[in-house]
């Protein structure tokens, strides 16, 4: 048998000296007893399966796995598939072969080119096909929502759900300019690899997320990580009993993830590290570090260093391309030290809904770019009408299955209330111009008054829909004044009434 097998070799030899062809095999696992996985075979399984082209192959193996929402593709065993690289055909073999007395099989690809080429382009194809599997998994790869819910351990404190919120950049109705400027820092971001290990800077970024409540800090957190592909970790600081399981915490997140903390001022006293009552001062010549960390030991909790150290201490670099997202509805009750860039690189305001963004909206729950109501709304935003994306898509969502223009009138009636709201609460002094206006514009507000004093009502009620009741220089500030007048009116009919109960 050692001749036969001599003599199989030397037959193997003269083949592939006289073949055309040059054969690369690149097997499951390294070695010959197979331990150590091949990276490589995993990376062309992937590239083949990017590549989707398997699926025109003869014949495919699909699989899916549990709770998977992404079929993968692979060739049959000794099917063949043919791909091309700079100008060179390249053909990719699947072998499964089985191993005598086990029911193991032994697999491998074999990657078949002409023999020129083997010199010019194996090295940058494999690197290629690297890259590309790379850049697949990471697209494909179901991602997963972790939340440390207080029932783990150190060992293994978070808990993962499949991630798949359905906000994305399209669906979020946001100030363009705004919205392209988290993009472009995104997008920097995530291809910054490079950058980052040449300044020495570790490959992290931080946002802070501030606005009032339903502004969609958290629906663009979601819109972020489908983005970039990234797992979310969203923490729970109130369930992390002391620092030393916030780090532990921070260990097991993994790279190109996402780290949440929602409502920063309330899930912690950041106040504490100002009002703390001062510390007695040490009896021995105690270091100054143990004098801190016996203060920490007081209150069990996690404290604002233990947060600060989480953020960019030596330990948030244990890994890469981390994202950390502080949300708080109140910018001014979070300490300074924690927001201060470097820390949180970016603070992004997130507002009342402005015109585009509303259009979004509209677009996104009614199906309309344009309308006659359009101009109308735009007028009432900008005269100071301020609801919430949230406020917005309510009222389009319990009208959608009316008419169009019965929606836009819901919105344009509850603008209308919300500048009434603001400038009723405010007792800005009105101008004399103002007055001369407002008594010129007398008219069916007048009435209305006279009715009962709850013009305001009135009007909110029947918002003036068509141009009619704008005058012809200046639409948005008659619309200011018009409404001014209004409140003026009701804050006279209150007056009034107030005067006659005393
Ligand atoms: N900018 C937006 N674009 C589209 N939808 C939005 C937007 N903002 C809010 N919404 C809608 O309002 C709902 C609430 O938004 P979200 O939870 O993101 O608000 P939030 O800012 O995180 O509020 P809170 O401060 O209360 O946590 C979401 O379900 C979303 O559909
Ligand atoms: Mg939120």
């Amino acid at each position: 048998s050692r001749l036969l097998r001599l003599l199989h070799g030397w037959w193997e030899g003269l083949k592939d000296f006289y073949s055309p062809n040059s054969y690369v095999e690149i097997p499951e696992f390294n070695g010959y007893c197979g331990v150590d996985m091949n990276e490589l075979y995993r990376s062309v399984q992937l590239y083949l399966n990017s590549l989707h082209a398997a699926v025109h192959s003869r014949r495919v193996s699909v699989s899916r796995a549990k709770n998977s929402s992404h079929l993968s593709y692979t060739l049959a065993p000794d099917q063949t598939m043919e791909d091309t690289f700079v100008g060179a055909r390249l053909w990719w073999t699947h072998n499964v072969d089985s191993v005598p007395d086990s029911l193991e099989e032994k697999r491998s690809f074999t990657l078949k080119m002409k023999k020129p080429d083997r010199t010019r382009i194996l090295s940058d194809y494999l690197d290629h096909v690297a890259h590309c599997a790379e850049e697949y998994d990471s697209r494909s790869r179901d991602r997963k929502l972790y939340t440390n819910n207080g029932h783990g351990s150190h060992d293994c404190g978070w808990t993962a759900v499949p991630f798949r919120h359905p906000a994305t950049f399209s669906t979020l109705a946001l100030d363009p300019e705004l919205m392209d400027a988290i993009k472009a820092d995104l997008e920097s971001f995530g291809q910054g690899k490079e950058f980052y290990h040449r300044v020495g800077r570790a490959w992290k970024r931080g946002y802070l997320l501030h606005g009032p409540p339903g502004t969609g800090k958290s629906s663009l957190i979601a819109a972020m990580a489908n983005y970039l592909h990234y797992d979310v970790y969203d923490m729970e600081l109130t369930k992390v009993t002391d620092n030393s399981e916030l780090r532990a915490l921070l260990i097991q997140t993994t790279n190109k993830s996402i780290i949440v903390i929602e409502d920063i001022d309330c899930s912690l006293d950041l106040t504490n590290r100002l009002s703390k009552p001062p510390a007695a001062p040490p009896r021995r010549l105690e270091s100054r570090r143990s004098v801190e960390s016996l203060m920490e030991a007081d209150d069990s909790r996690v404290t604002l260093s233990g947060l600060l150290n989480f953020t960019d201490g030596l330990w948030s670099c244990c890994g890469e391309e981390r994202i950390i997202v502080f949300t708080t509805n109140h910018k001014d009750n979070v300490d300074p030290a924690l927001i201060r860039s470097g820390r949180m690189d970016m603070h992004i305001l997130l507002s009342t809904c402005g015109f585009p963004a509303f259009k979004c909206l509209a677009f996104n729950y009614l199906g309309i770019e344009e309308h006659d109501l359009f101009s109308i709304i735009e007028q009432s935003i900008q005269a100071g009408g301020a609801l919430t994306p949230a406020e917005i898509s309510e009222i389009l969502i319990k009208h959608k299955h009316q008419d169009h223009y019965l929606a836009l009138k819901a919105v344009v009636s509850a603008l209308h209330l919300s500048i009434v709201t603001t400038f009723a609460q405010s007792d800005e002094p009105f101008e004399e111009e103002e007055e001369e206006v407002a008594a010129s514009n007398k008219g069916e507000e007048q009435n209305a008054v006279v009715d009962n004093g709850e013009v305001v009502d009135v009007f909110v009620n029947n918002p003036p829909v068509n141009d009619s009741c704008v005058t012809k220089n200046s639409r948005s500030l008659t619309w200011q004044r018009r409404v001014r007048y209004l409140i003026k009116t009701k804050r006279l009919c209150e007056q009034r009434r107030l005067n006659h109960l005393l």
